[in-house]
């Protein structure tokens, strides 16, 4: 539910991609991986209609880009990279609230902790949950993985797994290994998207 058709992005006369050509599906797990710099954050921000493509034509759930804008706001949420917490409690941080969600990501018994006073993995955590408690059809989610242990990251990773069973999860990461029980793996690298792999 993702289109890109000759996709470029460029700041001033630098292009980050060009010709980015990917079609992602209504519902699964998708991973993009790449070196720092290579451009995941800027493509994940294009899906999320917050950066506006160079050129090329990206459609969002079937409309292009300027028009998806407007028509699907609320249905494409965005999980910024950096741990984005605002003052208040845990619960005052939520959007929309979502028992199971809070549960899997361990946020539950938190909820009236004040956000600003959680540990970075913690605050990450909450930055993820804020998007998929909304259940958003698109969830894209910049470096969830960022700032966890081993165990919460695989947990945060079994969770997405399930998630995207009715809705379509794009995730970045820095680390290929952990994006193997991803069902798609793209890697983006000097200014190139490529197909890793694909369970679909
Ligand atoms: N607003 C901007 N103005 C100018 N250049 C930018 C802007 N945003 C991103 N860039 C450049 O675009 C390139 C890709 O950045 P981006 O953040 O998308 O990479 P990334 O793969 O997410 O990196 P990281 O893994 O380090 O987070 C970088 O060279 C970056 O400097």
């Amino acid at each position: 539910m993702i289109k890109a058709v000759a996709l470029g992005k460029r700041y001033n006369d630098v292009y980050v991609f060009k010709n980015v050509y990917i079609d992602l599906p209504q519902r699964g797990l998708v991973a993009l991986v790449g070196p720092n710099g290579s451009g995941k954050t800027t493509l994940l921000k294009i899906f999320a209609m917050l950066t506006e493509p160079s050129e090329g034509e990206v459609y969002i759930l079937g409309a292009p880009w300027r028009e998806a804008r407007v028509k699907h706001r609320g249905r494409v949420l965005y999980a910024h990279q950096e741990p984005l917490v605002y003052s208040g409690t845990v619960e005052q941080n939520l959007i929309c609230n979502d028992d199971d969600v809070l549960e899997a990501l361990g946020l539950k018994g938190l909820m009236r902790h004040k956000a600003k006073g959680l540990s970075g993995g913690y605050k990450k955590l909450l930055t993820v949950a804020r998007v998929l408690a909304c259940k958003p059809q698109i969830a894209l989610l910049d470096e969830p993985t960022a700032y966890l242990d081993p165990g919460k990251r695989q947990g945060l990773l079994e969770y997405l797994n399930e998630y995207a069973k009715k809705s379509l999860v794009v995730w970045t990461t820095h680390y290929p290994p952990e994006a193997d029980s991803s069902e798609q793996v793209y890697e983006i690298r000097d200014g190139n998207l490529r197909l890793l792999k694909s369970r679909i």
